[in-house]
């Protein structure tokens, strides 16, 4: 299994392209099966979960070309991909496939709002809680889906249609809301949906349906009005920018001290954190098409946050700020108040010397003078890059294994880094 070596201790200088997000890309490629005329996105990360979304997809028969890099393009340049699901030849999405993400099991929405059946494994996804499916299946069944589970498979049924209904999520939800969208987009009548969730991947799946002919408003609000259509047609979309990437190199520099531009990316969609770090002391300022960070010479103030849906803290960047606080000057408190096991973290960040305590839902932070570098195990997606980041601030060696988490989400992470001066590497066994 791969490993990543880290000599840590080189400040960040330079300039990293942000990539697509992939936590947009899924739900977006998702909604290919919702019409037989193909949908283009533009700027799609290259990572392995958005791989085995294709490899979802194709099961079901859905046509693929993927465009890779031109001459002239650098290596980060997005992918397009285009997508066309005009011949659907199968409605079961199996566990081998499923059960490595979370995304993958989203596309029960578009298969039943099409089709009228679906059959699709429990999902897989970053070990971070119990994360069940209850009110993605509370959505369809409001939509007047016939759902039970059968060995380990949501077995998803309508006869004459999916129907506009209320759905009123008791807890924001996602992927709820991703289901919910889809699914409602090819219902007859008139679908409310109320305690959405506001994620810019949210909007940005709501911009592409609209695109393609659905007729929704509200995205980005609490409250979601869907108009049912009775089809979709094809369209070009861009995937928006990763937020949770340009967080964690923002968190990075803030950590390494040194001055980054983060190129094609906006700082809307991640103020909370950007605030956040600019307590911490590093200074942030909005530039043409991006987003600059510096910390030179003083210290990191420590600072409390609690996670929370968007617009508040987001969970995946829970962990990289973590990895920061274990170098401020003083205390600092950190709820996680969506997923109950996200602390897998802290243990490997305490093989580098970090000092932290866990109070149930609480992580309490002693900033302590320096980390030192030693062999750590990424855990899973976030967890992984925030041993990354503080790997990079520890003096001496650190070696990270299991890296296929941080290939999940993170494209071409150690040449971003290497780049401005971080020494890292990737050793293949
Ligand atoms: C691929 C993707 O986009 N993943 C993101 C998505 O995950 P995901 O869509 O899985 O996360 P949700 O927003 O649905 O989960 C939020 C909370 O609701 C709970 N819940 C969810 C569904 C359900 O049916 N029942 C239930 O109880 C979950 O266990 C969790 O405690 O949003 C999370 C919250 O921002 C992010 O951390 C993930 O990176
Ligand atoms: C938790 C994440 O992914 P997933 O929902 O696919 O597990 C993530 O992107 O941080």
């Amino acid at each position: 299994m791969d490993r990543i070596h880290i000599t840590g201790g080189a400040p960040l200088n330079g300039t990293i392209p942000i990539s697509g997000a992939k936590n947009a890309a899924l739900p977006l490629m998702i909604a290919s099966l919702m019409t037989g005329e193909t949908l283009e996105l533009i700027n799609v990360p290259r990572l392995a979960d958005i791989t085995s979304l294709l490899r979802i997809l194709g099961n079901h028969g859905v046509d693929q070309m993927v465009v890779g890099k031109r001459p002239g393009q650098s290596t980060e340049a997005g992918q397009t991909i285009r997508l066309t699901a005009s011949n659907v030849i199968d409605t079961t999405a199996p566990y081998e496939l499923v059960s490595t993400m979370r995304a993958g099991f989203w596309v029960v929405a578009p298969l039943l709002a099409r089709f009228g059946e679906a059959k699709v494994s429990l999902p897989g996804g970053c070990a971070i809680g119990t994360r069940p499916v209850d009110l993605l299946i509370m959505a369809l069944e409001k939509l007047g889906a016939e759902i039970e589970i059968d060995a380990g498979y949501v077995v998803a049924k309508t006869k004459n249609g999916l129907r506009g209904a209320e759905i009123d999520f008791p807890k924001v939800t996602v992927g709820g809301t991703h289901v919910a969208l889809m699914a409602a987009s090819l219902a007859h009548g008139t679908t409310v949906i109320d305690n959405a969730a506001r994620e810019p991947e949210v909007v940005d799946l709501a911009e592409c349906l609209i695109r393609m002919g659905a007729r929704i408003e509200g995205a980005g609000t609490s409250r979601i009005v869907i108009e049912g259509v009775a089809r979709l047609h094809g369209a070009r979309h861009e995937v928006l920018p990763d937020r949770i990437e340009t967080g964690t190199y923002a968190m990075a520099v803030a950590m390494t001290g040194g001055d980054i531009v983060l190129e094609n990316t906006r700082a809307d969609l991640l103020s909370s954190a950007l605030d956040v770090l600019a307590t911490t002391g590093a200074e942030i300022t909005q530039v043409k098409g991006g987003i600059r960070v510096r910390r030179n010479g003083g210290g990191i103030h420590p600072a409390d946050i609690t996670t929370d849906p968007f617009p508040g803290f987001p969970t995946d960047l829970q962990a990289q700020f973590m990895a920061l606080m274990t170098l401020a000057k003083g205390q600092s408190n950190i709820r996680e108040t969506i997923f109950e096991n996200r602390f897998m973290h802290v243990q490997e960040l305490a093989r580098l010397g970090a000092k932290i305590r866990l109070d149930g839902d609480l992580a309490i932070v002693e900033g302590v003078d320096r980390l030192k570098g030693a062999p750590v195990m990424a855990t899973d997606l976030r967890a992984s890059v925030s041993l990354v980041i503080a790997g990079l601030a520890a003096e001496g060696e650190t070696q990270i294994s299991r890296v296929y988490h941080l290939d999940r989400g993170f494209e071409s992470l150690e040449a971003k880094l290497a780049r401005c001066g971080a020494d890292i590497r990737r050793v293949r066994s």
